[in-house]
């Protein structure tokens, strides 16, 4: 099978990378109680001052950089924390799980949507025992699992010489295991694998050893067998990060060269640059400039995350920190840009693939917020995320607003909390679309982002459609295969025992709405999912209009299977019904093609006063209902004569996409 031949020629690769890696002496196996009582006693004590001086200590050989991959919920963020604290990074105990999942978005949702970096220091004790034992800097970056923020991990390998690859040790290799593996060798870094969650009942770290062999050709002695939770076999960690990955190239006479990893807005601060420094020492006071942009900036401040922003004032080859520079705004913080001494040239870092954009969708302020305050939180976001793309809009419907692109659906929701909770917006956003190719008879193609455009172009003939596909992997236990559909199967392989990968070419439309739910329920919860984009197809589309009370709501427009159009356009009506309240007056929806009418339903008047329930003079509970509506209607979008709640928006996805 060809797939199979790819996976083998792939692990020959990787057992070429592999043996480049030294493996880990016997040595830094042993100790592990006499390792963690020297770090506790390390000068760097929690939330510690570092001075430059002290940075000055750290040459390139003594630092090593590396990422933390793994599948969704493998136990990353747990491990960064423990290994934090056996550094004395931060305290045992600090009392909140996952350190350094600091957003509230990712505290809610449990997951890492932003890959985070701290600085620890380290003695080495498996060397020497004494209080001369060689001391390393040591930068962690915590990536996230899910395979909308894919584009985090691989920026974050940029800045790594090598990564710990997490495995759980009862649910195995996932999709994201591979997806991540793969990023991480073809950035070339050493890989240590580390199996974790040994502690559970249902572990089997052989099985796991097992399946890194055949999937990887990872030598299962190289696997490290841990548990983040009761820091059984962490002490072999960092050990193994010292002797097997190499430390960061670079040269320390020559001017300044950095590659700017993030960059976040912080009120106070202005715009704050994350930066591996990759030549020369960067100083408080430095002149440095950009080199996507040629504008020179003085350095404000500079230091590194311990965990925390430590200004240090200086940052030396090799080292990853912090720079503030005075820039305003995210055209100056370009992600993947090249910073370096003023004046001078230098040949620009390879810098990153720009962000390739899976799903668009319209963001307008809800009534009662405006447009400016909007606008200036995009602003200030998209600085903390730069993938988003964020162009001007406007909407017959709903005024002025943005078009945003985003990494995926999850993206666009974490994007859309992240807008309320951090920057206080009420936004409304429109049916989500993925980007079609549309041919008009003129022999013009345009990328269609926003479903409403084509009706600016009445005059022209649409002559053909292409949609973006994926190619999705997808691993089941093998006694769910009877019940996976075999169209659009293009690889079918057992790659370890009772589990089976399967590669679908699908639609691009067909996975970003429920279908990893839906996968997942059919499977009782076991498959996991990772995709990645591939070609368009041609595919027969037609843009649907929805109607209300015969005037069509452009951000309600959609474009749907022409095969199809008929019963999503029905259910579209339906559930417009349920969801549009009742109004004082009659209410027409309508689905329609051009200027055919294909679905109908007719939404009844009715007189709706909240305060009918409350009988009798409570006034606490008026007030309280009067509050409620209050609420409600910062969320709904008033369309012509129609109050239209967010949720119909939402609800509209899920329609135009069912199969
Ligand atoms: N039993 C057990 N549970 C663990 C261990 N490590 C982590 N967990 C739990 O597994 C869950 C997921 O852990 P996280 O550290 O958030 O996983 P993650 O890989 O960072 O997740 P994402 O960032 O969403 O990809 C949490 O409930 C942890 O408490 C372990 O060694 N043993």
């Amino acid at each position: 099978m060809a797939g199979a031949a790819a996976l083998r020629r792939s692990a020959r690769r990787v057992a070429r990378h592999l043996a480049a890696a030294p493996s880990l002496s016997r040595n830094a196996l042993q100790q592990p109680e006499r390792l963690l009582s020297s770090q506790a006693s390390s000068e760097h004590g929690p939330r510690g001052a570092v001075s430059g001086s002290e940075l000055a200590l750290y040459p390139p050989e003594r630092v090593r950089n590396f990422s933390i991959i793994a599948h969704v919920d493998h136990g990353k963020s747990t491990l960064a924390d423990r290994l934090l604290e056996l550094t004395g990074t931060i305290q045992k105990g600090h009392g909140q799980p996952q350190y350094l999942d600091k957003l509230q978005v990712e505290r809610e949702r449990g997951i890492t949507v932003k890959a985070q970096t701290a600085t620890m220091f380290y003695r080495h004790t498996t060397v020497s025992q004494n209080s001369d034992a060689p001391r390393y800097l040591l930068n962690l970056i915590d990536t996230p699992g899910h395979v909308d923020f894919s584009y985090e991990v691989s920026r974050s390998l940029a800045a790594c010489q090598g990564a710990l690859l997490v495995v759980d040790a009862a649910q195995g290799v996932q999709a994201q295991t591979i997806a991540n593996f793969y990023l991480a060798f073809e950035s070339n870094l050493s890989i240590i694998p580390v199996i974790n969650k040994i502690d559970q009942p249902t572990a089997d770290p052989d099985n796991v050893k097992d399946q890194l062999k055949r999937l990887f050709d990872i030598d299962p002695s190289e696997a490290l067998l841990t548990s983040a939770k009761t820091g059984k076999g962490l002490e072999q960690v960092l050990p193994a990060v010292i002797e097997r990955i190499p430390s960061p190239p670079g040269k320390c006479d020559s001017p300044v060269r950095m590659l700017l990893l993030d960059s976040y807005y912080d009120e106070y601060k202005g715009v704050i640059c994350h930066v591996a420094v990759v030549d020369g020492a960067l100083r408080k006071g430095d002149k440095i400039a950009s080199a996507a942009t040629g504008r020179a900036y003085e350095v404000l401040d500079v230091g590194i995350m311990h965990p925390e922003l430590t200004p240090t004032g200086v940052l030396y080859t090799g080292q990853v920190g912090y720079v503030i520079s005075g820039m305003r705004s995210t055209k100056e913080a370009r992600i993947g840009d090249t910073l370096h001494q003023a004046k001078i040239t230098v040949e620009p870092l390879p810098g990153f693939k720009p962000a390739k954009h899976m799903v668009f969708s319209g963001l307008y302020p809800a009534d009662g917020s405006d447009f400016e305050a909007l606008s200036h939180a995009i602003e200030k976001l998209t600085c903390n995320d730069a993938s988003v793309s964020v162009t001007k809009e406007t909407s017959n419907a709903l005024g002025m607003g943005f078009r945003c692109g985003f990494l995926g659906l999850l993206h666009m929701d974490v994007f859309h909390q992240r807008l309320e909770q951090e920057y206080g917006a009420q936004v409304i956003s429109t049916i989500p679309t993925v980007p079609y190719i549309f041919e008009y008879g003129d022999g013009s193609k345009v990328q269609v982002e926003n479903p409403a455009a084509l009706a600016s172009n009445p005059g022209k003939r649409v002559v053909a459609c292409w949609e973006p596909t994926v190619i999705a992997t997808i691993i089941i236990p093998s006694e769910y295969l009877s019940i996976m559909s075999r169209n659009f199967v293009i690889m079918l392989n057992h790659i370890f025992s009772q589990r089976a990968l399967l590669k679908y070419r699908l639609p691009l439309k067909e996975i970003i709405v429920d279908f990893y739910n839906e996968l997942k329920g059919i499977t009782s919860g076991y498959a996991t999912f990772d995709y990645e984009d591939s070609e368009y197809q041609q595919s027969d589309l037609v843009k649907m209009d929805i109607l209300l009370n015969g005037q069509p709501v452009d951000a309600m427009a959609t474009i749907v299977h022409n095969q199809k159009a008929q019963r999503v356009g029905r259910e579209l009506v339906e559930k417009l019904k349920k969801f549009i309240e009742r109004q004082m007056f009659e209410i027409t929806i309508q689905a329609a093609i051009g200027s055919k009418v294909i679905a109908r339903e007719t939404l009844s008047a009715m007189r709706k006063n909240v305060l009918a329930k409350c009988y009798g003079g409570d006034i606490t509970r008026k007030k309280k209902l009067l509050e409620k509506q209050k609420e409600g209607k910062k969320r709904m979008k008033r369309v012509g004569s129609v109050d239209i709640p967010q949720e119909a928006f939402h609800e509209l996805l899920k329609v135009s996409n069912s199969k």
